[in-house]
């Protein structure tokens, strides 16, 4: 790195990707002492405070899925912006090569990874003025399992369990309530909302994802949304979605929610949707030298300790490719399975590829994992996973029963779920759905021995490419089994009717 100011971007970009801030921490040791010992939640969020601590402790991403880098900065006047820009580029760059951000920027039109992050609108930054002779610049990287749960309501709108949600504050906490159910565990609940009200279709979001950038125990200056947020905060858990959509008691792990002018005929509700990791931080620097002055959101510490809980393996099934299909039709859902041996990363553009041509290897009997993995390569030209947790499994939905059933596999390892036609053709197939704990990217790679190999690395990118792992010890729940179980299905109908249960007024 050249500069001083690049450095320390370098560091804040680090900082964020490895070392949840303190406020987030306090929400999610609120909600670990919530569940009950021993429930499928319980087990889902001490696995995620175990992974909090190893990202901390190797300095790695707390998720392989870093996101798209949003920065905020607030300037001086006469500040260099297009200088800035180089030099958050530059830190950019310097942080996917250190493997502290995976290389995310994709080509829409093409599918080329541009491998380090820069790109057409990547990363995101905004310039603020202020009458201030310091930098503050904020980071947000929020993955895109959460940032496909955002939803926008033009009111009025019909709402499934809620009614009708008009143009009014009644209307508005429908939506809300709905964004969180709407989001099931796919975005790796708990998760944080924010909100915001009016605006257009982009300033409406644009607002919504400012919330974000709130302290989670800031209290609302204007009084009717401290209400409404305090409203939401008390009443989203009854929904029992829960960690991962496993079921429990913490759903929403914070609420903030922002106002804007609306023209007369629009009436939006937008709502950013951010998964438990929840990356976000900011520094405040010397104009001149480019120095750290301070930390933002980091004014008193919070230190987690590797919890005792967790995945209990006494009682869990091992699973070793190739399976046979008399052990899978043996699974059902709630078992905990170890899985040992050789497992395939694939997500969207691999099953794409599947649906037309041959696998490079044998599946029969064999394992896929919807993972895009943060990978490093050392000076003797050697893979290592750095970064390797679960993503959103219902993208492959299109496709998953028929790669099964061409293929021959047994397990699909992903998080969120699957919907019906998945559902129906493990049935048939004879297979099974195994829910990883998202975001969980530090104890997952920890189970990864060896990197036998890779295909598609040039055609698809990092992330997409298909990697053949050898794991031992990963441990995952059965949510979705060969006779017709469905824990995803249950859950969703289970928070719909408790969706209804909070359809009655209570700002009218
Ligand atoms: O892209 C990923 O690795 C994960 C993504 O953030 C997701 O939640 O699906
Ligand atoms: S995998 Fe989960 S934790 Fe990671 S970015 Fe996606 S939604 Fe967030």
């Amino acid at each position: 790195m050249s500069t001083q100011m690049q450095e320390s971007l370098l560091e804040l970009i680090t900082q964020t990707s490895t070392n949840l801030p303190p406020d987030v921490r306090r929400a999610i040791k609120k909600a670990q002492l919530q569940e009950e010992i021993g429930t499928r939640a319980s087990i889902a969020i001490d696995t995620i405070v175990d992974n909090i601590v190893s990202a901390e402790e190797d300095v790695q991403p707390i998720c392989q899925d870093t996101g798209m880098p949003t920065f905020i900065v607030h300037c001086p006047v006469g500040f260099n912006q297009l200088r800035m820009t180089e030099d958050i580029r530059a830190a950019v760059e310097e942080a996917t090569k250190l493997g502290k951000l995976r290389p995310n920027s994709v080509d829409p039109l093409t599918g080329k990874n541009s491998g380090n992050n820069l790109g057409a609108g990547t990363p995101v930054i905004h310039y603020h003025q202020w009458e201030r002779d310091e930098v503050e610049v904020r980071l947000i990287l929020k993955g895109g399992g959460c940032e496909n749960k955002n939803i926008q309501y033009a009111l009025p709108v019909e709402l499934p369990g809620l009614g009708r949600a008009g143009r009014d504050l009644e209307g508005i906490r429908k939506c809300i309530l709905h964004a969180v159910y709407q989001a099931q565990g796919q975005g790796c609940s708990a998760g944080f909302i924010g909100v915001g009200i009016g605006g257009d279709r982009t300033t409406g979001y644009e607002l919504a994802k400012e919330q974000l950038f709130r302290p989670l125990d800031d209290v609302n200056p204007n009084p009717t949304l401290a209400e409404l947020e305090q409203y939401i905060m008390d009443n989203a858990n009854h929904l029992e979605i829960g960690t991962m959509g496993f079921g429990g008691k913490v759903t929403l792990l914070g609420c903030k929610i922002g106002v804007m002018n609306r023209i007369p005929a629009s009436f939006y509700v937008s709502v950013a949707y951010n998964c438990w990791a929840f990356r976000r931080l900011g520094v405040v620097l010397d104009a001149t030298s480019g120095e750290i002055r301070s930390w933002l959101y980091r004014d008193k510490e919070e230190k987690m300790e590797r919890p005792t809980g967790g995945f209990s393996t006494d009682q869990a099934i091992v699973l070793k490719a190739p399976i046979s299909e008399e052990q899978i039709r043996s699974l059902k859902v709630g078992d905990v399975v170890l899985i040992e041996g050789e497992i395939h990363t694939g997500r969207d553009e691999l099953h794409k590829y599947l649906m037309k041509h041959d696998s490079p290897v044998s599946l029969q009997g064999g394992i896929i994992y919807h993972c895009g993995p943060v990978m490093m390569k050392d000076d003797a030209g050697e893979w290592h996973v750095t970064a390797a947790g679960p993503t959103t499994s219902s993208r492959e939905e299109p496709y998953q029963a028929d790669i099964i059933e061409k293929f021959g596999l047994r397990a699909v390892i992903g998080k969120g779920g699957m919907g019906a036609k998945t559902l129906a053709g493990l049935q048939k197939s004879g297979a099974v759905y195994l829910n990883a704990i998202g975001g969980a990217a530090q104890f997952y790679a920890r189970c990864v021995n060896k990197v036998n190999g890779v295909d598609f690395l040039d055609e698809f990118g990092v992330p997409e490419a298909m990697w053949h792992l050898e794991v031992k010890g990963f441990p995952a729940i059965v949510t979705m089994d060969a006779h017709g179980n469905s824990l995803h299905k249950d859950v969703d109908e289970a928070s719909l009717l408790k969706l209804g249960d909070l359809k009655d007024p209570v700002f009218a």
